[in-house]
């Protein structure tokens, strides 16, 4: 290939490149002037996705409304009621959303061992799913999972990864020792007050490791609206990686790692309800990463 092509097919993709920024200028400008204020129109962001199908994170540059636990408590109620999903179903697209954004920051090349901490809520139901999808992917899980409530859900969840052979183990600390990442699963948008056992000792395990963490909806001991306490487990907890599920919570401006967002069911009408933004996924991807410093308001 001569100079001269070089030289043509360089300048194309200049081109291409500035034709996706300007749209990304144009569907931000349609954005500003036609939705409410901070509002963004679902058409806006289907057709800049479209748009930029190669250059989205470029353009997913939007911020995200933030939401808090009460009105994440009366979303997931609206979801299935107005919006006739089952909980089994919610859980299964968050703990997919969860294992996209586990193997985004940490591909099974950099280790397939992945520890799961789980809760006794539904956030630790979406650990249990991420656990199943991660098994699927090549991954080698393991299961802690202290708190074992008698619903049958969390109970089907457990018994599927055990079909698969996915241990379970009762000691945190040493299978700490022994893994390439943790999926903390403990507690999501229910949590309050100061943690309490037997979750204490985990929290306390995982703010001394360095082994990296990637969180679940919230970082475990993290005020839903304040973020970390000012003592006790958790005050110095700050893991790597947080995907939240839905929307961001407040404590995200507290939040210094890779944040991502998952949870690609929200209708547009529930996210209008609660004046959110639903953020722009690339192709069949259920997770989104916002970039640093200004993916939330
Ligand atoms: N729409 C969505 O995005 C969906 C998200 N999902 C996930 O669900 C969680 C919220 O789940 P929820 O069951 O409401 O609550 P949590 O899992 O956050 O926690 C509940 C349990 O936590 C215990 N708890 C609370 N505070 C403490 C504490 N200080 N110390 C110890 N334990 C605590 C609480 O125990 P109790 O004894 O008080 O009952 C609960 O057992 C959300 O964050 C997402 O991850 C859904 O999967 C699907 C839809
Ligand atoms: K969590």
């Amino acid at each position: 290939m001569n100079i001269r092509w070089l030289s043509r097919i360089g300048l194309l993709r200049l081109h291409s490149r500035r034709i996706c920024e300007s749209k990304c200028i144009q569907s931000f400008l349609v954005h500003s002037s036609t939705a409410k204020p901070g509002y963004l129109d679902y058409r806006t962001v289907r057709t800049e996705g479209r748009f930029n199908i190669r250059n989205s994170s470029r353009c997913a540059t939007m911020s995200l409304r933030t939401l808090n636990a009460e009105n994440a408590a009366d979303l997931d109620k609206d979801l299935m009621s107005v919006g006739a999903f089952s909980l089994d179903q919610l859980m299964e697209l968050a703990g997919l959303s969860v294992s996209q954004a586990v193997y985004r920051v940490h591909p099974p090349e950099k280790g397939k061992r992945i520890l799961v901490a789980v809760g006794p809520g539904n956030n630790g139901g979406d650990g249990l799913v991420a656990a199943r999808h991660l098994w699927h992917y090549g991954y080698q899980p393991t299961i802690f999972y202290p708190k074992r409530p008698k619903n049958e859900l969390y109970q089907r969840l457990a018994e599927q990864l055990k079909t698969l052979g996915v241990p379970f183990t009762d000691d945190f600390e040493a299978a700490l020792k022994s893994t390439d990442h943790v999926v903390d699963s403990i507690f999501g948008f229910s949590f309050s007050g100061e943690v309490r056992e037997p979750f204490a000792a985990v929290i306390t395990a995982l703010e001394n490791t360095k082994v990296p963490v990637t969180a679940v909806d919230a970082p475990s001991s993290w005020n839903i609206q304040d973020g970390p306490p000012k003592s006790g487990p958790g005050a110095n907890f700050n893991p790597e990686f947080l995907i939240s599920l839905t929307a961001p919570k407040p404590l995200v401006s507290h939040f210094t790692g890779r944040h991502f967002v998952g949870g690609r069911f929200l209708p547009p009408s529930v996210a209008e309800k609660y004046n959110l933004d639903i953020p722009v996924y690339k192709g069949v991807d259920q997770i989104v990463e916002l970039p640093a410093g200004e993916n939330v308001r």
